[in-house]
């Protein structure tokens, strides 16, 4: 066990910590922030979920002077959700040496964002897009930054935006630290993120698969269209506390979630196509439980912290190995344990295997619950509700009237009634998701072709953002290779 004081961390952090219940070092923070703290450039990779985040928080704090009004620190996120996620994490662990931090992201009002600007924070999470344009017009000002960091560093210098992370990097001083942090770090995009560094430390904390072992991970084989039937069966026989299901195209995120709604659950959709008010309420309505299906694109695949989900499910699988790894770390975040259930069709069996193979996991086969194994799901979530109003015990004042019942009917009878109000009605409700087309063989074959052909980078992008990615983008008809839309 490693405390955190033996890493040699300054009191008001110590503070910090303390108060947010962090007892241990995790491994990756345990090996990473004191090089950091040295002032080494390091990239860092560790499973979902094992606190990447204070990892490079803590020792960016620790670097910057609280007296100077002016941004020291500066952390890039590929969605604005996870830099207001990150943002807050990083203002909790910096509160007691007096750190301002703020999330600067698209789709916030520039006025206010230049306000807030104004009032001096000297840690800055943004989005690259939002971050360049603050740059450009000189409201954010890079020369006293010390440290960058790039959160899900493979995202970031993938194509979609690795020219606006050099266009960032350009306008930060040489002599700063960079810190790149992900669970997944493909060797291509590591040997780019190399250039942009000075002798940097890799640091890779040895697990024999890529994902959580706390995470069960299932497949099912599916056709396309019994896939919704077997999510809502799913859902019935199971229910999860939370959970979110990710889908490959926006038009099907609202499908699946217009779809969820008619029969009954509590779900909600999130992409790219959304308002920024809309992506935040949706959000907060998940993290409260006020929703609990959370229906998303990969916009939501990667860093999101909500504790209490305990199910993530791969409507569609995704084309990438590393997006697999990202969406089911949604759940078994910090130790917990979850559960992710991946949605095959017949001909995607052979890009099942390839996911095995690159993430070194194993997803167990389970059969698709039929009706009736939803029917009895629903019942035993009844009997459980009856069983835990028994254990309460306080029962006194219905005595007489269920006397009274027993008087009249059998036993059998009454409670029969009793678990009919309280299971959810099922609705039948016919959905219809349009059909995509799936993940061929040949585009899986291609894709260990690719990754055997380490210096054809534009041939790796390029087919790394073919098609499957709900961004967009992939090759047009002559070939060229076309920008994937940021998720900014
Ligand atoms: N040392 C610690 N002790 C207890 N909890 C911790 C510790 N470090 C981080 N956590 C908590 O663990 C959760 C996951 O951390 P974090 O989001 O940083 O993971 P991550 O490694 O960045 O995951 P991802 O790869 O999905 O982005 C958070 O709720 C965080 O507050
Ligand atoms: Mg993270």
């Amino acid at each position: 066990m490693t405390t955190f004081k033996e890493l040699g961390i300054s009191n008001p952090i110590m503070k910090a910590l303390e108060k947010m219940g962090f007892e241990e070092a995790t491994p990756i923070q345990k090996e990473t922030i004191p090089l950091a703290m040295q002032g080494n450039d390091v990239i860092g990779q560790a499973q979902t979920g094992t606190g990447k985040t204070a990892a490079f928080g803590i020792p960016m704090i620790e670097k910057i002077d609280p007296k100077q009004r002016r941004i020291q620190g500066l952390v890039v996120a590929p969605t604005r959700e996870l830099a207001i996620q990150v943002s807050e994490e990083v203002h909790r662990l910096g509160k007691f040496k007096g750190i301002r931090t703020l999330p600067v992201y698209g789709g916030q009002h520039m006025e206010r964002q230049i306000r807030s600007l104004k009032e001096g924070p000297q840690i800055v999470v943004a989005t690259p897009g939002r971050l360049l344009d603050h740059m450009r017009r000189k409201t954010i000002r890079t020369e006293r930054v010390q440290i960058a960091v790039l959160d899900e560093a493979d995202e970031m210098l993938n194509m979609g935006f690795i020219d606006d992370i050099r266009n960032i990097l350009k306008g930060i001083p040489e002599d700063r630290q960079t810190l790149l942090f992900s669970a997944t770090m493909p060797k291509e995009i590591r040997d780019i993120a190399s250039k942009l560094m000075k002798d940097p430390k890799e640091i890779k904390v040895k697990a024999k698969e890529m994902t959580v072992e706390n995470i069960d991970q299932y497949f099912m084989e599916v056709p396309e269209k019994y896939k919704f039937d077997t999510l809502t069966n799913h859902l019935d026989v199971n229910a999860p506390e939370l959970a979110i299901v990710f889908s490959r195209t926006k038009k099907r995120v609202d499908e699946i979630t217009e779809g969820l709604q008619a029969r009954g659950f509590k779900a909600e959709g999130i992409h790219g196509d959304l308002t920024q008010g809309k992506r935040m309420s949706v959000l907060n309505k998940f993290k409260h439980g006020r929703v609990e299906v959370l229906v998303a694109t990969d916009v939501a695949a990667r860093g999101l912290d909500i504790s209490g989900v305990t199910h993530v499910y791969n409507f569609d699988i995704p084309q990438d190995p590393e997006s697999y790894v990202h969406r089911i770390g949604r759940t078994g975040r910090a130790g917990r344990t979850g559960e992710a259930i991946s949605f095959i069709t017949p001909r995607e069996m052979a890009h099942l295997k390839l996911i095995e193979k690159v993430t070194k996991s194993k997803m167990k086969r389970i059969m698709p619950p039929t009706n009736q194994d939803a029917q009895r799901g629903q019942q035993r979530i009844a009997v459980d509700k009856l069983l835990k109003t028994i254990e309460q015990k306080d029962l006194k004042q219905y005595h007489e009237t269920a006397n009274e019942l027993l008087q009249n009917h059998d036993s059998i009878t009454v409670i029969a009634a009793a678990l009919k109000m309280l299971t959810k009605e099922r609705k039948n409700t016919p959905v219809r998701i349009s059909s995509v087309a799936p993940i061929s063989v040949k585009k899986a074959q291609r894709s260990k072709d690719n990754k055997r052909r380490p210096n054809n980078k534009k041939r790796y992008h390029g087919k790394r953002n073919q098609g499957g990615r709900n961004q967009g983008g992939g090759r047009n008809r002559k070939g060229n290779f076309q920008k994937r839309r940021k998720h900014d």
